[in-house]
């Protein structure tokens, strides 16, 4: 656990509720995520899991209950914020500059822990040169790390999907948070990629001591890597517990085969791992 952490879980969320006019996108939500721990979130579309994504990176506004990062609320945090505090995401479709090489996109994610430093180093040449140099090596190791090397240089619009995926989870990992949020990593992904995420998920965390939030629709990928699973249903958590406990649970089953009292409900995703 680092020093600089009170006793407690690393991310907590208590009684969340978020509005969009008529529909109560979440709904009394509340979970907590271990410092090391990997934590699924599931449910079918329209659930509520991007929506509690946005919120714990201040992208939504929250209209009741608290998210508390490290033992501080993370409501008064302004959102720009967020990366400093330790917490990178990723997102479902994935958010990079398109125009930039796959070096300039793993750098941007780095610069943040060069903060303000930088900027004041930028005005004096030769700390400016260093300092770049620096963040160039760095970029440099998470490339290495994430099998990018040969594309370093490409730029991101020329590449495959699964591509730019990784380079957005190596942009993620530059900024060297403490808790990594990853929106359905496998999405868009073929059968052998995916296979090959959850290698890297599991292999990163040993290797980094991440905290990881992940939201997936892949059964196998959220039921293989989580010690936790949480399942959503229009905005309510039915569930929580192991893997097991979650997959075989009857609101979780009722949720994904559309039962009662849910009965219009259906989804892309089955409960089996
Ligand atoms: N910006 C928004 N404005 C209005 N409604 C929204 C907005 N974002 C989400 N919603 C609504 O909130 C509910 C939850 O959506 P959300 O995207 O969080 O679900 P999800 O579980 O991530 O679904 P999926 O698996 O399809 O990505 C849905 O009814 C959705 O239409």
């Amino acid at each position: 656990m680092n020093e600089q952490t009170p006793p407690g879980p690393l991310l907590r969320c208590q009684d969340v509720r978020v509005r969009f006019g008529g529909i109560l996108a979440l709904d009394g939500v509340g979970f907590d995520v271990n410092e090391g721990a990997i934590v699924g979130i599931i449910g079918p579309n329209g659930a509520g899991k991007t929506t509690l994504f946005n919120c714990i990176s201040r992208l939504y506004p929250v209209h009741g209950g608290d998210i508390s990062f490290a033992g501080r609320s993370l409501l008064a945090t302004p959102r720009h914020r967020i990366a400093a505090l330790g917490i990178a995401r990723t997102f479902q479709n994935v958010a990079l500059f398109d125009t930039l090489s796959v070096a300039e996109n793993v750098m941007l994610g780095a610069h943040r822990r060069f903060g303000r430093g930088f900027v004041a180093d930028a005005l004096r040449l030769r700390s400016a040169v260093r300092a770049g140099r620096e963040l160039s090596n760095e970029a440099e190791r998470w490339l290495a790390m994430l099998g990018l090397e040969g594309v370093a240089q490409r730029r991101v619009s020329d590449l495959p999907f699964g591509t730019r995926k990784r380079v957005e989870l190596a942009r993620a990992l530059a900024g060297k948070p403490r808790l990594l949020m990853l929106d359905e990593p496998a999405a868009g992904l073929n059968h052998a990629e995916v296979e090959e995420l959850t290698v890297r998920i599991r292999s990163l965390k040993e290797r980094l001591g991440l905290t990881i939030l992940l939201v997936e629709h892949h059964m196998h990928v959220v039921m293989s890597l989580s010690d936790t699973v949480i399942a959503l249903d229009f905005g309510r958590r039915i569930a929580a517990g192991t893997p097991l406990h979650v997959q075989q649970h009857p609101d979780v089953i009722r949720a994904y085969l559309g039962g009662p009292p849910h009965t219009t409900r259906s989804s892309s995703a089955k409960v089996a791992s």
